[in-house]
C-alpha cells in the first residue's frame, strides 16, 4: 500500500512536465493532458524461488499507446505491471522509461520517482479521506488550492464532481472505480498502469466504464498498460494486445491480427469460441466430417486440429452440406448457442446462428462459412 501511495505522487524530478497546467478550458473541463512517455521492457525476467513468473519478455510501447496485457491467471501479467511501476524488481533484463533505465542490473528508480500512475482492481481508496482528498493525495507537491482545483478537474472528467465531499464507503463500486481513475489521472502521469480495473464491476457497468475510461485515456494521451484476462476487453481497449502464457510473450499485435492470425491454438482459443476437430493431412488437405480444408504448411500424414469458429458455421436446409441433428438450443441473451451431433465426430459441434434455430431433434444441414478454418499442428489426432 505504501508503495502504491508513493507511486501516486507527482514526480518531483520531471521538470514540471507531468504536472504542467494547461489553460483551463472555458466550457467542460477535460482531463489534464499528459506528456506521454515510451516504455520498453528489454528481456525482462522475474523468478520467485523456483517459479519463473516472467521469461525474457521484451515489449516496446510507444508514447500514447494503449497496450493490453492479456493472458490466463498466473501468466505473469501483474508481475510485469508491478515491475513497470517499480513495486517489483526484475531478476533479469531492463525497463526503460522515456529512454532512461529505471530497472536493471545497475539501476533501480523508486516508484515515486517514475511519474507513473497506478490503478488496481481494489481501487485502494483511503476510507478516512473524502473523494476530493483521495484524488488530491497525489498532488501534494502543488499548493493546496491548486491541488484541489486539479483534483476537481479530474473528478469533473469522470462525472463525480458533485461527490467531492463524500467518503468512499458511501459510493457504489462504479463510483469508486471512477474516483480511482480520477486519482490516477490527476497527476497527469506519462504512463498509466491499470491492473484489472473493471473486474469488480458487473457486466453492464463494466461495458460503460470501459468505454468511458478509454475516452479518458485517449483524452489524457498517456501511454497506458491495461491488464486483463478478458479477450473482449483487450480487443475493445488495446491499440495492441500482448498475449502472455507461462511468463512468456506468445503474440503481440492488433486485435485484428491476433483474431485473424493467431500464432497457435492457445491464442486462437483466447479470441474465439472454437470447434476443434482432430484430423490427418492427406494430399495437402485436412479431411473432416465437415469438409476438406487446405492445410498449407502441414506435411502429409501429420496430425492437425481444424478449428472452426462457432460463428463461422451456418445451419442449412436438411439435405444440404453436412448432415447434423440439433441436440440442444440455449438462449444466451444476444445470441443462441446451438449444439449439434454430426456423424463421425465424437464431440458435439456448437454454433451461434445469427437468427433463430429449429428445436432439438430436428435434422438439419451444416455448412462452413467462406472463412477458412484455422489449422494447427495436433497431437495424437486421428481422422474421424
Ligand atoms: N510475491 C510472489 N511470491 C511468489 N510467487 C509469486 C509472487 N507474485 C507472483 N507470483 C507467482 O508468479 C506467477 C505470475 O503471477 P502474476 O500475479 O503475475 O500472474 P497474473 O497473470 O497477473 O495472474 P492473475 O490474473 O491471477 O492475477 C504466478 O505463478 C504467481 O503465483
Amino acid at each position: 500500500m505504501l508503495e502504491f501511495l508513493k507511486a501516486l505522487r507527482r514526480d518531483p524530478g520531471d521538470g514540471g512536465q507531468a504536472g504542467s497546467t494547461p489553460a483551463r478550458p472555458d466550457v467542460t473541463p477535460k482531463a489534464g493532458v499528459s506528456f506521454a512517455k515510451p516504455l520498453i521492457f528489454d528481456r525482462v525476467g522475474r523468478k520467485f524461488g523456483r517459479t519463473s513468473a516472467l521469461n525474457d519478455v521484451s515489449l516496446d510501447i510507444p508514447p500514447g499507446e494503449i497496450l493490453c496485457l492479456l493472458g490466463p491467471s498466473g501468466c505473469g501479467k501483474s508481475t510485469l505491471l508491478r515491475i513497470a511501476a517499480g513495486v517489483e524488481r526484475p531478476t533479469s533484463g531492463r525497463v526503460l522509461l522515456d529512454g532512461e533505465e529505471v530497472a536493471g542490473p545497475s539501476r533501480f528508480v523508486l516508484p515515486e520517482k517514475r511519474g507513473i500512475g497506478l490503478m488496481f482492481q481494489d481501487y485502494s481508496l483511503f476510507p478516512h479521506l473524502t473523494v476530493v482528498q483521495n484524488v488530491a493525495y497525489g498532488l501534494r507537491d502543488l499548493g493546496r488550492a491548486e491541488a484541489r482545483r486539479e483534483a476537481m478537474m479530474a473528478l469533473d472528467r469522470v462525472g463525480l464532481d458533485a461527490y467531492a465531499g463524500r467518503y468512499p464507503h458511501v459510493l457504489s463500486g462504479g463510483e469508486q472505480q471512477r474516483v480511482a481513475l480520477a486519482r490516477a489521472i490527476a497527476p497527469r502521469p506519462g504512463v498509466l498502469l491499470m491492473d484489472e480495473p473493471f473486474s469488480n464491476l458487473d457486466s453492464r457497468l463494466r461495458d460503460r466504464m470501459r468505454d468511458d475510461t478509454l475516452a479518458i485515456l485517449r483524452e489524457t494521451g498517456a501511454t497506458a498498460i491495461v491488464v486483463t484476462h478478458d479477450s473482449e476487453e483487450a480487443m475493445r481497449m488495446g491499440d495492441r494486445i500482448a498475449l502472455l502464457r507461462d511468463g512468456r510473450l506468445m503474440q503481440l499485435g492488433s486485435a485484428e491480427e491476433l483474431y485473424v492470425a493467431p500464432n497457435d491454438i492457445f491464442a486462437a482459443r483466447f479470441f474465439s469460441d472454437l470447434n476443434e476437430i482432430p484430423a490427418r493431412v492427406t494430399a495437402g488437405r485436412a479431411e473432416t466430417p465437415l469438409g476438406s480444408f487446405e492445410a498449407d504448411g502441414h506435411a502429409d500424414g501429420s496430425a492437425v486440429v481444424v478449428c472452426i469458429r462457432q460463428r463461422d458455421l451456418k445451419l442449412l436446409p436438411a439435405g444440404e452440406g453436412t448432415s447434423a441433428r440439433i441436440v440442444d438450443r440455449r438462449f444466451l441473451g444476444d445470441v443462441l448457442l446451438v449444439e449439434l451431433a454430426v456423424a463421425g465426430l465424437d464431440r458435439p459441434i456448437f454454433l451461434r446462428p445469427p437468427g433463430d434455430a429449429p428445436p432439438p431433434g430436428t435434422e438439419t444441414g451444416l455448412g462452413v462459412a467462406a472463412n477458412a478454418p484455422l489449422i494447427f499442428a495436433g497431437q495424437g489426432a486421428s481422422a474421424q
